[in-house]
């Protein structure tokens, strides 16, 4: 019979942490170690995620949880700004990282790779854990191939913290693998208003929308001579990225090193 899988969770209140707590509290291979939360430390856990008390009380403190309960695997879903330093902390205390959070750049995660094979042990860094939006960026990589003029288009909540989404970064790294270099539009084209083109990447642009209403959506739009296509992913309830991070949890066991995209555990 396999292990049960111990799993501390970081941002345990947020609007993902509270589904990655019904997710492990529902899944018997897995049991929950520790749940933290700055804004609902001493709550039970299960009550905090609108379920029955689950007997694990929510700390405010990150390391120290780690420490008392040394579990197998940490979910996080923080905020960009805490994301490197919880990633190494987890390193640091032998537990596996799974982070849904984003904002990494390509240095942190060379560096957070090194430091889990230093440890080794096994991490994943996932901007997106969501079937769809995984078909969406190996689908838009492939196109780029042959339709290399493209721009990337992301939709967020007003509140969110990082631009562009992680989803449209990891876009645009699987997209300039594929694509021929091509430098898109007119050299002599002028922006009038300041970021009116959106950020440039590797010869293209990516566009952030913010606004409220709005969950996570993406398209990628290409053009060639006569027409375009538009490739698009829209969530509409974050409980759809939650078998991706079980099974994540369940995958970061068996390997060493820190892989970069929830692609890598679908095959
Ligand atoms: N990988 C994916 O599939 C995926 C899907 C959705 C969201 N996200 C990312 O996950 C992150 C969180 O998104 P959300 O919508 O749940 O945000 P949220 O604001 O609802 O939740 C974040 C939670 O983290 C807590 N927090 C912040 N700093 C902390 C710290 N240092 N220690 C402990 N808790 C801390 C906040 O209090 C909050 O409860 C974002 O980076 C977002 O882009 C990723
Ligand atoms: O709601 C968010 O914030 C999301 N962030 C991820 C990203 O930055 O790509 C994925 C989808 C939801």
């Amino acid at each position: 019979m396999n292990e049960i899988i111990t799993v501390a969770v970081a941002g345990a209140s947020g609007r993902m942490g509270r589904e990655v707590v019904k997710m492990v509290l529902g899944d018997p291979a897995l049991k929950l170690a520790a749940a933290v939360s700055r804004s609902a430390a001493g709550q039970d856990a299960g009550r905090m995620a609108g379920l029955d008390s689950c007997g694990v009380e929510v700390k405010s403190d990150l390391e120290s949880a780690l420490a008392e309960t040394r579990p197998d695997v940490l979910v996080d879903f923080t905020t960009p700004h805490s994301a490197v330093a919880h990633t190494r902390l987890a390193i640091e205390y032998g537990v596996r990282p799974v982070m849904g959070t984003t904002g990494y750049t390509p240095e942190d995660i060379e560096e957070l790779d090194k430091l889990c094979r230093d440890k080794g042990i096994g991490g994943l860094i996932a901007p997106n854990f969501s079937i769809g939006a995984i078909l969406m960026m190996k689908f838009a990589a492939e196109a780029a191939k042959y339709m290399p003029h493209l721009e990337i288009i992301e939709y967020h909540g007003d509140q969110k913290l990082d631009a562009p989404s992680g989803t449209a970064v990891k876009t645009a790294e699987l997209i300039s693998e594929a694509r021929q270099e091509l430098r898109q539009g007119n050299p002599d084209e002028k922006e009038t208003i300041e970021g009116s083109r959106g950020g440039y990447y590797n010869g293209f642009r990516i566009h952030s929308v913010r606004l409220p209403g709005v969950f996570a959506q993406q398209e990628v739009v290409f053009g060639a001579f006569g027409q375009t296509l538009k490739i698009r992913h829209d969530s509409y309830d974050r409980a759809g990225y939650m078998p991706g991070v079980n099974t994540a949890v369940k995958k970061v066991m068996t390997h060493t090193g820190l892989v970069y995209g929830f692609e890598h555990y679908m095959d």
